[in-house]
């Protein structure tokens, strides 16, 4: 049965997880990682988790591949409890520390995975191609993963959640251990998915990251979600000014204005100054060339949220 078309790919309520464990000493143990969370994804969107170490992405991801079960609450996935087969039939993940199969080449592990999800043989393997013409694997498609760079393994496990073309994908930390140039082709490898239709819930540390991916974030502090959001809101939210790029043979009188070139010229405006600034600008015949918004965006809602800056593990 394919996955329910009404359904969100991903609902909780009222979730809750707590860990019991014993420690070495034989004392019980008990952490509760998640309290009370209500989350809904919407099909066709990428929605960001961000938190500190240990405010609980991790164990909603988890529970949302149904690796472990709820203490509180329900999580269903495309309309079906977590871990229940037919939900997963369109579900691609990316665990936290993946482990592939290390003997095993990844041009063999991606057509595998897509044959797993019902594609046939030369689809299945022209697909892995693609992928991992995208991920930069193609020359080392035929060696074993325990030969690759912490870069190329990581790569390698973004091309298995994407083989086979899966419609929803979950992924812990997809940038973990990428150069700045492949968290850029990763970026742009998930926007093209969504562009297909497809639907994203990811947890990141690398707010940057979080910025230009998702369409909505999903901020994290001691097990409870505690502001949802857009991106392009916080921007506003956070707005302290503007940087104005112009041209011209010399800035407007009383101006603090840098000239970076010649003739090319840089001034910070606060916010509420832009429309003056560009009606002086049309009026002394000068040539506009940029206006970027200056803000702390969700680095700023990160740390006004949780009282502290993301952790610096990314
Ligand atoms: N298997 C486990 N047994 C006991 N406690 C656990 C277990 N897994 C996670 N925890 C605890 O649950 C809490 C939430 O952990 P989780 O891994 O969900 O955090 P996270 O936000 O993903 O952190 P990070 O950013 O470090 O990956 C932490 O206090 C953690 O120590």
């Amino acid at each position: 049965m394919a996955a329910d078309e009404a359904s969100h790919p991903l609902e909780a309520r009222h979730l809750g997880k707590t860990y019991r464990n014993r420690n070495w000493t034989g004392r019980r143990l008990e952490t509760e990682a998640l309290r009370d969370l209500a989350l809904t994804v919407r099909r066709g969107e990428v929605y960001g988790l961000v938190g500190h170490n240990g405010s609980g992405k991790s164990t909603t991801l988890k529970l949302a591949l149904g690796l472990i079960f709820p203490s509180r609450g329900r999580i269903r996935v495309n309309g079906y409890p977590s871990g229940d087969a037919r939900g997963r039939e369109d579900l691609g993940f990316l665990p936290e520390n993946p482990s592939l199969m290390p003997h095993i080449p990844a041009r063999q592990l991606l057509s595998g995975a897509g044959r797993v999800r019902g594609l046939h043989r030369q689809p299945a393997r022209a697909h892995a191609d693609q992928l991992l013409e995208r991920l930069g694997l193609t020359e080392v498609a035929g060696k074993p993963i325990q030969q690759y760079s912490k870069g190329m393994a990581q790569r390698a496990a973004i091309g298995f959640a994407l083989a086979g073309r899966p419609r929803f994908l979950i992924l812990d930390e997809p940038m973990t251990g990428l150069d700045p140039l492949w968290r850029h082709h990763v970026t742009e490898l998930l926007r093209d998915f969504c562009q297909e239709g497809g639907t994203i819930l990811f947890s990141s540390h690398i707010l940057s990251d979080v910025e230009r991916i998702a369409d909505r974030v999903g901020i994290f502090n001691q097990g409870r979600l505690i502001r949802e959001a857009r991106p392009t809101d916080l921007l506003g939210e956070q707005l302290t000014g503007y940087t104005v790029r112009f041209r011209g043979a010399r800035a407007p009188d009383g101006w603090e204005a840098i000239e970076e070139g010649a003739g090319l010229w840089r001034t910070a405006l606060p916010a509420a100054d832009l429309w003056a600034a560009l009606n002086t600008l049309q009026q002394d015949g000068l040539e506009l060339l940029e206006i970027q918004p200056k803000g702390t965006g969700l680095e700023g809602t990160f740390i006004a949220a949780t009282g502290e800056a993301p952790a610096p593990n990314a």
